[in-house]
C-alpha cells in the first residue's frame, strides 16, 4: 500500500492550513503552486455520481426546457438552491435534478458534459455512480438509457482520453423493487453495459439496513461486478461492518464513522478495503461539522487506503481539484504526498493492471518533472 507521507522540509502548516515558520507572501506562493500542481496531476475518480456532476450550465439548461420544475434556471440562483440544511434535504433537491432528466438525450448530454469536465480536471479515469432505476422509473426506456451512457463513454473517451467506467448503485430508500431492478439492468446480458464494472447502494442510510440487500449483492457479485456500496456516512461504524458482511464491499463509500471503532480501521487497513472519502460533500450534507473535524487524517494514521473524491461537485460547490486542496491542507501534504494520494486511487480502482501501471507510471512522471523545474 502507498502510505501517504506528510508535508516536511519546506517549513510546518498549523491545522488551520497556513505556514507558521515562513513569512506569509512564500506561503502563499506555495500553495498556489501546490494547486498548479494538482491542477495538472493525473488522476483517478472513484466516487463521483452522474446526475450530482451536472454542471450549472447543464442544470440550468435543463430546468430551462422543464417550466413545471422547481430547479431554478439561472445559475447564480442554484448556489442558493444548492445549500443543503441536512441529509434529507440534499437527496430532496439531488432528485428534483433527477427529474429534469427525461429523455435518453438528457443522459447522453449529462453523462459526455460530465466527461469533459473531468478531462479538464486531468482526470485519466472515473467510476461514475450511475442510479438507472431512477431513470428508468421516469420512463426513460431501459435500452435507450444504456445505448446513451454507452455512446457518451465511447464518444468521451475517443475526444478527451478519458476513460469511463460505471457502478449501477440501488437507492436503498427505494426499497426491495429498486434493488431488483437495478440488479436486473447490472446483470441480464442482453442490456448490461460494457463499461459497468460495479455494484452500489446509496441515498440516506438512516432507516435503510445494509443486510436486506444481500441477496442483490450476490447477484451481482456472481456476475463478476465489484461491491462499493456507501455506508458509514450519515450512520455509525456498525453500517460500515454490515457492507463488509453483508454485502461483499471491496471499497467503501464515505465510511466516515469509521473512525469511532479502532477495531474497524484495524479490519479496513489489513483488509486493504478503500474508503472513497468525500470531504465537501460531508460538510454540504452536514455529515461532519467542520472540515477541520473531519477524520481523514485518522484514516491515514491508522493506516487505511485513502482516496479523495468529490462525490456531486457542482451541488457542493467543488471538485476534484479543490478535494485534492482540501486534502493537502487536512493531511499536511507536499508533491510527493499528493502524488501517493492520486496512486491510492489507482491501487483501489477497478482498472486491469496494465492500466494501473500506466496510471501511476504517469503520476510518477508528472510528479518528478515538476519537482526538477
Ligand atoms: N453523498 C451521497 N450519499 C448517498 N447517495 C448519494 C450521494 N450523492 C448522491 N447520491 C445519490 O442519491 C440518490 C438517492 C436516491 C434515493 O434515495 C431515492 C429514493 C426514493 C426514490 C428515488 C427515485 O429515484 O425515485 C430515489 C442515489 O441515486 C445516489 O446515487
Ligand atoms: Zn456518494
Amino acid at each position: 500500500m502507498i502510505r501517504v507521507p506528510p508535508h516536511r522540509g519546506r517549513g510546518r502548516r498549523s491545522r488551520g492550513g497556513t505556514l507558521t515558520d515562513r513569512p506569509a507572501a512564500h506561503a502563499a506562493g506555495e500553495a498556489r503552486d501546490l494547486h498548479a500542481f494538482i491542477a495538472g496531476l493525473p488522476k483517478a475518480e472513484l466516487h463521483v455520481h452522474h446526475v450530482g456532476s451536472a454542471s450549472p450550465r447543464i442544470v440550468s439548461e435543463l430546468a430551462a426546457r422543464h417550466p413545471d420544475s422547481k430547479v431554478p434556471t439561472d445559475p447564480e440562483a442554484l448556489v442558493d438552491y444548492f445549500t443543503f440544511t441536512d441529509f434529507a434535504h440534499f437527496i430532496e433537491v439531488y432528485l428534483s435534478v433527477v427529474d429534469l432528466i427525461r429523455t435518453p438525450e438528457d443522459v447522453r448530454l449529462l453523462t459526455f458534459e460530465v466527461a469533459r469536465e473531468l478531462a479538464r480536471q486531468q482526470v485519466r479515469y472515473a467510476e461514475l455512480t450511475i442510479t438507472p432505476f431512477s431513470s428508468t422509473r421516469r420512463g426513460i426506456d431501459e435500452r435507450a438509457f444504456m445505448d446513451a451512457i454507452e455512446d457518451a463513454r465511447k464518444a468521451a473517451e475517443a475526444e478527451f482520453g478519458t476513460v469511463l467506467r460505471w457502478c449501477f448503485d440501488i437507492p436503498g430508500e427505494a426499497g426491495l423493487e429498486a434493488a431488483e431492478e437495478t440488479t436486473r439492468l447490472a446483470t441480464d446480458d442482453r442490456l448490461r453495459p460494457e463499461g459497468l464494472v460495479s455494484f452500489g447502494l446509496g441515498g440516506p442510510e438512516i432507516g435503510v439496513p445494509r443486510p436486506q440487500f444481500k441477496p442483490y449483492f450476490d447477484r451481482a457479485v456472481a456476475a463478476g461486478l465489484r461491491s462499493v456500496p456507501h455506508a458509514g456516512e450519515t450512520t455509525g461504524p456498525q453500517t460500515v461492518w454490515d457492507a463488509l458482511t453483508h454485502l461483499h464491499a471491496e471499497r467503501i463509500g464515505h465510511g466516515t464513522s469509521s473512525a469511532q471503532d479502532p477495531k474497524l480501521l484495524a479490519h479496513l487497513a489489513e483488509h486493504r478495503i478503500a474508503l472513497e472519502v468525500c470531504p465537501t460533500s460531508n460538510i454540504a450534507t452536514r455529515a461532519v461539522r467542520t472540515l477541520d473535524e473531519h477524520p481523514i487524517g485518522e484514516f491515514v494514521r491508522a493506516g487505511v487506503l485513502v482516496t479523495v473524491n468529490s462525490d456531486d461537485p457542482p451541488m457542493f460547490g467543488t471538485d476534484l481539484n479543490s478535494e485534492y486542496a482540501v486534502a493537502a491542507r487536512l493531511l499536511d501534504l507536499d508533491e510527493r504526498g499528493l502524488a501517493a494520494l492520486a496512486k491510492n486511487a489507482v491501487e483501489a480502482s477497478f482498472l486491469d493492471e496494465p492500466g494501473k501501471a500506466r496510471l501511476a507510471a504517469e503520476i510518477d512522471s508528472y510528479t518528478s518533472a515538476w519537482l526538477a523545474r
